[in-house]
This record gives C-alpha cells, structure tokens and sequence, in this order.
C-alpha cells in the first residue's frame, strides 16, 4: 500500500537517468510478473483513467444562442421586430419568430447527431494495450493503463503512455508528435545520464502518442493521462478546424452565387413594388419572406448533416470513416489497390507441404490450427523432423490457445506444422529461450532469434533460427542441410532446386516460407551487435508451402467493380507467382511484376504500362507510394489499403487510406481515413457503393432545391412586371410555409432516399466536376419556367372564377403540388419515373404523403386557412392545379429522353477499361 501511494513520484534523479531495474523497484512492480489486480484497481483509483482531456463543454444555453450567430436567423429575428412595431400584427412575428426557434431546434439537433456519431466512432477506434499483469501478457483498454505497469510494444504500436524503457530488441520510435523530429530514434535501457536532458536524447523512454517504427520492447509505466509528456501540451492541441469537403466547398460558393442572383432579384421586387405604390412594410416582410425560401444558406449544413449520418451508416457496414470529406471521396474511387493477405484472403494460414534440401516432400493433413493431423512423406520414407521443425517453434512469437491463435497468422502455420510433428510448443521455447532476436519486418522479409544450443557435433554454440521469404534467404544461404545430417554447399548449379521448389509450391497460390539457421561461436557471438548483418551464410533447412484460401466474398466484390468501372489491383509483400495464382482465382485482371521491376520502370513507362499491370508483387513500402502518386497523376481516385508501419505514407498520399482495424498497426490506422472493422475487401466496395448512393442523393436535393428556388424569384418578378395579383403572388406566411412545411418533408425523402438502382454499372465520377454541369443549368432553368408560367396561370384560372382569395389559394396549390412533382422527378437524372425501380420505398412514401397532406389541409382546415390566407378550391379547381403540375412531368420526360440518347454515346474512362489478355504471371 506505502509503495502504491508512491508510485510515480519522480524523485531528484529523473527516470531517464536511473537503472530500469532501479524505476521499477519505486513503482513497486517487477518485471517479469508486472503489477497485480489489486495494484491495478488501487492505482487507477488515485490515478483515474490514462486518458487526455477533452476541451471544455458547451452549456444547452450557449449551444442554444449560438445558432442565432446564422445570418438567416438574424434576418428572421429582425424581421419579426420591425413587423411587430410597424403592424402590431402579432401572427406574423409569432410565425417568424418561431420559425428562428424551429431552425435552432432543427441545428441542436442535428449537433447532437454528429457529436454522437464521432463519439460512437471515437469508441470503436480505442487504443489497445498489451501489459503483463499477474504474470500473464493481456490486452487491455490503453486508458486501463497506470504507472508502474508493464507494456509490452512492438513496430506499428503507438505508445500508449509514458515510459521507462526496460527491453529494446532493435527498439525505434518515431516521436514527431513530440519533438518534431520525423526520423524514428533508436532506444535502448541504458540510463542516459545528465539533467534536463532534451526529449529526443531521452533514449532509454518512450512517450505517449509516438509510434514504434522498428522493433519490441517494453517499458515500465512512468506516467499516464495528462501527467504524461503529450498531456502537458495537449491543451495546444485541441481545437483543430474541422475541414471542409470538396462539395461543401462548391455549395459554399453555390451559395454565394444564387444568394447574389436572389439579392438582386429580391431588390427588383421591391422597386417594383414601391414604384407601384405598395406599402414598404409588406414588401419588407415579403422580400424576408423570399430570401428565406430563395437563399439556400442551409445547403452546406445539410451536406454535414447528411455526411455525419453517412459515416454511421457505413460503420454499420464494417468501416470506419475518419473524416467527412473522404464519404464524398469514396464514391468517386476509380482505383482500389488491395494488400492479399488477410483482406483479399482470409488470412487463415495452414501448412500443406513441407519440402527437404533432398527431394524429400511432405504432405500435411489438419485444418486451421488445430494440432491435429500428420506430417506424411509422399514417398513414405519414416525421418527425424526436429532439426527442421525446431526453428518453426522457436523462431516465432505466436502462441496457441487450444485452437485459437494469439499472433500472426504465417506463424500459426508453422507452429501448428512444428506441433503436428510432434514437439511440445511450451516445453520446447523453455528449453532453448531467446538469447536475443531480429524481429519481422516487411522491409527485409524474415525474422531471427538466437540460442544456446549444441551442434551436430556436440559442442555447445549460438545458433541463429531464420524463416522468411524464400528469394531472401536463399539469397542469404551458402548451404542447405540433407536429412542425414550432411552439410553441403548452396553452387550456381544447384540453387535453381530450391528456387525451382518454391515457383512450384507457389504457382499453386500457396505462401512459401523457408527456415534456416547459422550457427556462432559463444564466445565471439555478441547479442548487442549488428544481428540484422548476422543473417547471412546461412543453411537453409527446409521450405512450407502454406494455404491462405480467398475470402470468398471478395471474387464477387471484385467483379462488382469491374462493372462499376474501378479497377482493383493487388499490392502484396507476397512472392508473385503466389500472388498471380491467386489473383487469377479472384478474377484481378492484369500482369504480375514484381516490385524489383516497378521500380526498374521511369515514370513514363511505368505510365504507358499501368493499364496493363494488374498485380504488384514483393512490394516495398516506396513502390506503394510512387504507385499512389502515379495513379493520381494519371487523374484517378485512388483507394490503397495497408497495415504496416511503413505503410502509412502510402496511405496519407492516397485519396483513400485503408487500413485493417484488425491486424493493422495503429500507425497505418491513424495514417487511413478509413478503417475496416473486418479486414475484408468486400467492405471498400460497400463503403463505396455507399459513397455513390450518399453523393447521388445530395444531387436529387440540390437539384430540387434548385429547381424551386429559381420558380419562387421568377414567380415574383413575372407577376410584379405583368401586374399579375397586385404584384405579390403569395403572402409571407405561405411562402414560409411552402418552404418549411412542404418542401421540408421532399427534401429528407430525397437526402435519404434508396440508391438509384444501377449505381454500381456506372463508371465513377470524375473528381473536380462542378456538383450542377450546364445541362443541369439548363434543366433547372426550363423546369423553374415552367412552375413559373404553371402557377401564374393557376392563379388566374383562380381569380376569374372567385376573385384574388381563391387566385392565391390556386397559385399556392398548384406550385406546392409542382414541388411535389419535382421531388419525385429529381429522384432519377435519367431513366423515365414509370421505370418500376422509380417507385419510392413505402418509407419515402410516407415523407411525400407527409407533404400532400400539408398542401391539402392548408385550404381544407379553417383555422389553418384563416392565418395563412386561403380558401377551400372547388373539385374542378382542384383537377385543373393537378393537371397543371403534371405538365411538368411531361417536361421533364422529354429532356430525359434527349439525355438517355445522348448518354449512350459517353465512352467509358480509360483506368475502367479492362485489359485483354487476362492474367498473366
Ligand atoms: N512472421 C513472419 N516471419 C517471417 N517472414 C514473414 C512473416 N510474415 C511474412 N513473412 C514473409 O515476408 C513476406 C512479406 O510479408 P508482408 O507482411 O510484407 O506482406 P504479406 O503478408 O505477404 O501481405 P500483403 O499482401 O498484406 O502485403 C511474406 O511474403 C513472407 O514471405
């Protein structure tokens, strides 16, 4: 208990300058065991949770005030003042005034909604930690995490707290968070000495929210939350401007645009008014009125709006999408490169052949990794396997519990082989322990541990295990060992056997490792030295070929992207023949080359050869960076997954960044934009289905938001210069009503409608287009004049057969009934609205049934008719505002038609076009 209360307190020597050993007898912890349950509980108790504080909370009142800080809102408000003292007409300002607390309501609400979905988002992207703890190594929340307890790190960790380093094997840590310097630093448990030594000098510490780029280690918990290092200047960083997406950006100057046309437009209705004699009051509350219905200031809201829902709905889908604008992106992906393992295969790695220097083949029986099953020799010759199945369960770090797997999956394969042998895993790695280790990376391709052994000799020795990637480590062989113990030497002659057995396991789609090992003298072998530079004149030992079925989802993904027009390549650290094996099976269209070859290519014959390239083998993490920059260039949209360390510039350059939310490194995923919570390619192409579907029915509203907003300007301008019902066609209260009542329910019904069917048989959108193109222009201006002239002429069928009363009541019929129409007319650019796939679902019913209802109820309903200024039609007026409206459907027909013709001319874009010839290797 003293000790716990302890914890923590730095005395005069700082961490960094002090035994590792020495920091964790004053955390009261020892290393090899970790901290207890109860420290745990007693620690996080005193200490609360390892986690930095957010920025100060709004209180409902100012969240509330805020949203009167919008123009809109402003103009609204003071119109209602100016109407109250001029009129003392208290309907009109109680409407106005409402209608500001409706807006504030409608903005608070939508508010929540998002904060809710980045906090729901916030909790599936938590940190997690691995820790020993009463011994065991666990995962824990990273915010469970309180000094004095042990974290375990390795390459592609972020660093979950702040530490004392007590292990680094090849320990790097990139601290740019901290010190700004982008090259990672190498650390060790030496204590450095001095005081006020600098960040970046602190070698033996590691700190929160840095990444670990190369390595394992572990470190003694120092500091957690807002005690650590980022802590103290966390306060810097929070607050960072959420930025815009590219649509927002456009609709922003949209805006801008139609509220100018709208202003100039609003001013020549009130010159028009006041040069017929009108009272300046009215034309005030019109001409607010009018902006509000004409002044689409709340377009880029509802983009957010729609976009934050987006984001929920494609995590319900398995992905994570980090940013707003990369929802919009999605859609328009022509490209996706895809990693093999784990997201266009299942990742679920079992050993069929084990193959001896020797002609010796083996099959393999079993499934997954359960242990049982049997190594057989296809010759059936009985051979003593250990020395080539001890490096397999030597040189790993995974472990097997019961039948499941704590680790990488290539791992499993071999322990699981190495098991079915007939070694006892345990017994086996307490035998022989690490004496020291080169852990895996994908830049070199394998991995090493060293041990205390005794040779075929019997003289005691240092013997390194290696496995690998085969081309490395025959590359780095100068012998291979025969199932009698002879030792003889890799030639020129014969290296083409091994190479030949690989291209033959291979060629079958299966992953090919080879294990090796090298002996050293004891007493010469010095573990802090260059081990990396040790792999080398090695005895190659023996060769597994390993299954990795495809994820039997992503054949049908991919060929939904071919029709879609968005070419999928495989981008894998994996030998090409077995990559080529497998992209035929999942139908990847293209050559395989390897990365030693892309690399070879200029940029101008790599750009001449992209269309023809269809599988990037062996790749290093530079390759996957110039082919993202490359891909961009040639004008493409460009989706890349990754899950290394070494893949996150990769996945920063891409317009998409797709890193795995299950094996990935929490490098590469704070490096993605989005993140799939299964790993499965399948779930790109759904997000971007989405993306597609959530784009195309922003344009259905901007589109009808369009059309009726160039109506209500015209309506006014044509009835003030033809003198058409004193000049003011509708009264303030029922344009507000149109705009908010009617046109409210259409434009949810159109922001959520269900994709357009046919979606994914398009080919993607090209980036940078305007939102609206000039026969949108066109289009909008045709229908706008034909609700123009519609409800002008309403109004006057109206007021011939009962006066100006029933002429408004008309006029506002009819354009509301017009609204309706062009609701479900925007729905579909192209195909005709008597398309059986046109019809909306019954929930979308209901929305435009919602506005019918309030176009009927405010002439029907008395007290309704009496605040708004209408009257009840007659049946035959009634048939007549219909007809009216339907001619715009007779409009918007015929232009379909003219577009389908013209659509069927539009070639596809070339990245879509397939390539002949199909797979080759
Ligand atoms: N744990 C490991 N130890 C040693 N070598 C490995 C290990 N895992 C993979 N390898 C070898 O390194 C090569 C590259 O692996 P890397 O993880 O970079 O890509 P990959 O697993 O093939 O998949 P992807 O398609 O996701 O790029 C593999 O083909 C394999 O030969």
């Amino acid at each position: 208990m003293a000790v716990d209360q302890q914890a923590g307190k730095e005395t005069s020597v700082p961490w960094y300058g002090r035994a590792a050993d020495d920091v964790a007898r004053e955390f009261g912890v020892p290393i090899e065991q970790g901290l207890s349950a109860d420290q745990v509980q007693r620690r996080l108790a005193e200490h609360g949770p390892n986690r930095l504080a957010g920025g100060k909370k709004e209180s409902a009142v100012a969240a509330f005030l805020r949203q009167y800080r919008d123009f809109m809102q402003i103009v609204l408000l003071v119109a209602a003042v100016v109407n109250q003292l001029v009129t003392r007409e208290w309907g009109t300002t109680l409407v106005l005034a409402g209608l500001t607390v409706f807006n504030a309501v409608i903005g608070l609400r939508q508010e929540a909604k998002a904060e809710e979905s980045v906090r729901a988002l916030a909790q599936m992207l938590k940190t997690v930690a691995r820790v020993r703890r009463d011994g065991q190594a666990v995962e824990v929340d990273a915010e469970q995490l309180v000094p004095g307890d042990i974290v375990l790190v390795e390459a592609g960790n972020r660093v979950p707290a702040d530490g004392r380093i007590c292990v680094a094997a090849t320990l790097e840590i990139e601290e740019a968070a901290l010190t700004g310097e982008s090259l990672p630093v190498g650390k060790s448990p030496d204590p450095v000495p001095g005081r006020d030594v600098p960040l970046g000098d602190r070698t033996c510490m590691a700190y929160m929210n840095t990444s670990v780029t190369r390595g394992r280690g572990e470190m003694i918990v120092t500091a957690t939350g807002m005690g650590t290092e980022i802590g103290h200047i966390a306060h810097l960083l929070a607050g960072t401007e959420a930025d815009k997406t590219p649509l927002q950006k456009q609709l922003d100057s949209l805006s801008k645009i139609i509220a100018t046309i709208a202003g100039i437009a609003l001013a020549l209705v009130v010159l028009i008014g006041l040069a017929r004699g009108e009272s300046f009051n009215t034309l005030f509350i019109t001409g607010v009125a009018l902006a509000v219905a004409a002044i689409p200031t709340g377009l880029p809201a509802v983009v957010t709006a729609l976009l934050s829902i987006g984001t929920q709905e494609i995590a319900r889908r398995n992905a994570i999408v980090k940013r707003l604008p990369a929802v919009e992106t999605l859609g328009s992906t022509s490209v996706i490169c895809s990693d093999k393992t784990g997201t266009l295969t299942l990742n679920k790695m079992t050993a069929r052949e084990l193959a001896i220097p020797g002609e010796n083949r083996f099959t393999v029986t079993g499934e997954g990794y359960r242990t049982e099953g049997e190594i057989k020799h296809v010759g059936g010759a009985r051979l003593d396997l250990d020395p080539y199945l001890l490096p397999m369960a030597l040189c790993a770090d995974a472990v097997l519990d019961g039948e499941n797997l704590i680790g990488d999956p290539t791992e499993g394969a071999l322990i699981v082989l190495a098991a079915k042998g007939g070694l006892d895993l345990a017994e086996t790695r307490r035998a022989y322990p690490r004496i020291a280790e080169v852990p895996f990376d994908s830049d070199y391709k394998f991995m090493a541990t060293f041990h205390h052994m005794t040779s075929d000799a019997g003289a005691p020795v240092v013997r390194c295990y290696v496995k690998g990637a085969p081309d490395v480590l025959i590359a780095r062989a100068a012998s291979y060992r025969k199932p009698d113990g002879t030792v003889l030497p890799v030639t020129d002659a014969n290296r083409h056997l091994a190479t030949d057995a690989n291209d033959r396991i291979a060629a079958a789609g299966e992953r090919v490792m080879v294990v090796a090992q090298r002996d050293f003298d004891p007493a010469a072998f010095d573990p802090s030295g260059d081990l990396i530079g040790q792999v080398r004149d090695l005895t190659l030992l023996a060769m597994v070929g390993i299954v990795d079925p495809p994820r039997p989802e992503a054949k049908a993904a991919i060929a939904e992207c071919r029709e879609a027009g968005i070419r999928v390549r495989m981008i894998t650290g994996d030998h090409a023949t077995t990559a080529a094996a497998i992209a035929k099976e999942l139908g990847i269209e293209g050559r395989a080359v390897t990365g030693t070859q892309f690399a070879a290519m200029s940029d101008e014959e790599l750009l001449a050869r992209l269309p023809e390239l269809g599988v990037i083998a062996r790749v290093a993490p530079e390759d996957k960076l110039r082919l993202v920059r490359l891909l961009k260039a040639s004008g493409n949209v460009v989706s890349m997954t990754g899950d290394g360390v070494n893949d996150a510039p990769a996945l920063k350059a891409a317009d998409i960044g797709v890193a795995m939310g299950i094996t990935g490194t929490e490098v590469s995923k704070e490096a993605a934009v989005m993140i799939l919570t299964d790993d499965n390619f399948a779930t790109i192409v759904k997000a971007v289905e989405y993306g597609r579907g959530l784009y195309d029915n922003l344009l259905k509203y901007l589109r009808f938001q369009m059309s009726t907003l160039v109506a209500y300007i015209a309506i006014f301008l044509v009835a003030g210069l033809l003198d058409i019902a004193a000049g003011t066609p509708l009264n303030p209260l029922q344009i507000l009503w149109l705009n908010m009542v009617v046109d409210i329910p259409i434009a949810i019904a159109l922001g959520f409608d269900d994709p357009t069917s046919g979606l994914m048989r398009r080919p993607p959108r090209p980036v940078g287009a305007p939102v609206l193109s000039a026969t949108d222009w066109v289009r909008l201006c045709v229908l706008g004049a034909v609700m123009t002239v519609g409800s002008l002429w309403a109004y006057q069928i109206g007021f011939a057969a009962g006066g100006a009363v029933v002429g408004a009541t008309m006029l506002l019929t009819t354009l509301s009934l017009f609204h309706l129409v062009a609701g479900l007319l925007s729905r579909d650019q192209l195909n005709t609205i008597f398309d059986r796939d046109a019809i909306p679902s019954v929930a979308q019913l209901r929305r435009y049934g919602f506005a019918l209802l309030a176009i009927i109820l405010v002439t029907l309903l008395d007290p309704l008719a009496r605040i708004f200024g209408t009257t009840g039609l007659s049946l035959r007026l009634w048939c007549i505002a219909i007809a009216i409206a339907l001619s715009l459907l007779v409009v918007e027909e015929l232009i379909k038609l003219v577009l389908r013709r013209r659509h069927h001319r539009v070639p596809a874009r070339p990245e879509a076009a397939t390539v002949p010839g199909g797979t080759a290797a």
